[in-house]
């Protein structure tokens, strides 16, 4: 089989556990070729954002359209994408190259509270990127945001994942990192029916990157062939593998085991 290919057009975290960095690591560990479209550079630790710095939508589009056309592509994952304007250059770029497989990650604030998407981007995140994505993987507080509903319940979540694919998206994936209780129920809806993925919630304050890991493992999933729902079950036991065994690295939120998946003999 050639080798299969995942790009991720998201924004960089200098500590390593999430953004592109996460990705990259990740596509690496599933045995994806990962290629990487900045769209901004984050001066990040454990301890938080402490600055933020977009690339130009210009600087976003070209480096897609490089890797597209010479290298191709089996999947792209989107993550922080931070402006209307990025948006919009994404999006057309997705579109020009007929990418079909397009996972979108709606990052839109970091664990410590700072911004990474501007307010007013997500009107163009609904409109003009969730209509060309496969899926779309946000968490309850992003799922809130794309619906204006509170989300209490698993009632709430499935009206929720109905009310975000009305916006042309063919999955929802609801993470459940911020449930309360001593599961993670990750709930998909694709189009027609419920499927849910459930972990051990891990007492850990090690979470940093969690989204940005799970996001990138189904991405790398899809790009290998699999069905959204398997690239969802990939997915779940590649970030439970990855909290359970913590590196308890830096002094704040840290990151995620990206290694522990295959040294536990997935892959
Ligand atoms: N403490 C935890 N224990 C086990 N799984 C977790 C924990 N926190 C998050 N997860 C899982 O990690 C993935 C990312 O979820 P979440 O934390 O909600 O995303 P985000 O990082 O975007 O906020 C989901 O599969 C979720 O169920
Ligand atoms: C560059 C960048 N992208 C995304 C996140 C979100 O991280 P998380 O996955 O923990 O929500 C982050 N903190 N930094």
């Amino acid at each position: 089989m050639s080798v299969r290919r995942a790009l991720t057009i998201a924004g960089s975290d200098s500590g390593g556990g999430a953004g592109i960095q996460a990705d990259l690591k990740t596509f690496q560990e599933l045995g994806v070729f990962g290629m990487s479209a900045v769209t901004a550079v984050t001066a990040q630790n454990t301890l938080g954002v402490h600055g933020v710095y977009p690339m130009t939508a210009k600087a976003v589009e070209q480096q897609i359209d490089v890797v597209l056309s010479d290298i191709g592509v089996d999947a792209v994952k989107t993550g922080m994408l931070f402006s209307a304007d990025i948006i919009e250059a994404a999006a057309r770029k997705l579109k020009e190259h007929q990418c079909e497989n397009v996972i979108v990650d709606p990052v839109m604030i970091a664990k410590g509270g700072a911004s990474l998407l501007q307010e007013e981007a997500t009107e163009a995140l609904k409109q003009v990127l969730l209509p060309i994505a496969l899926v779309v993987t946000p968490n309850i507080p992003e799922a809130e945001v794309l619906t204006g509903m509170s989300i209490q319940s698993e009632a709430d979540k499935k009206e929720a994942a109905i009310a975000i694919a009305s916006l042309g998206v063919k999955n929802v994936l609801i993470k459940g990192g911020h449930d309360k209780g001593a599961k993670t129920v990750d709930l998909l809806y694709d189009g027609s029916a419920f499927h849910t993925f459930t972990g051990t919630r891990i007492d850990t304050k090690d979470t940093h990157g969690t989204g940005c890991t799970f996001s990138a493992a189904m991405t790398a999933a899809i790009a290998k062939g699999a069905s959204v729902r398997t690239a969802a079950e990939t997915a779940k036991q590649f970030i439970q593998a990855a909290i359970e065994d913590g590196l308890h690295i830096g002094q704040g939120h840290g990151p995620t085991n990206h290694w522990a998946y295959r040294q536990r003999g997935g892959c």
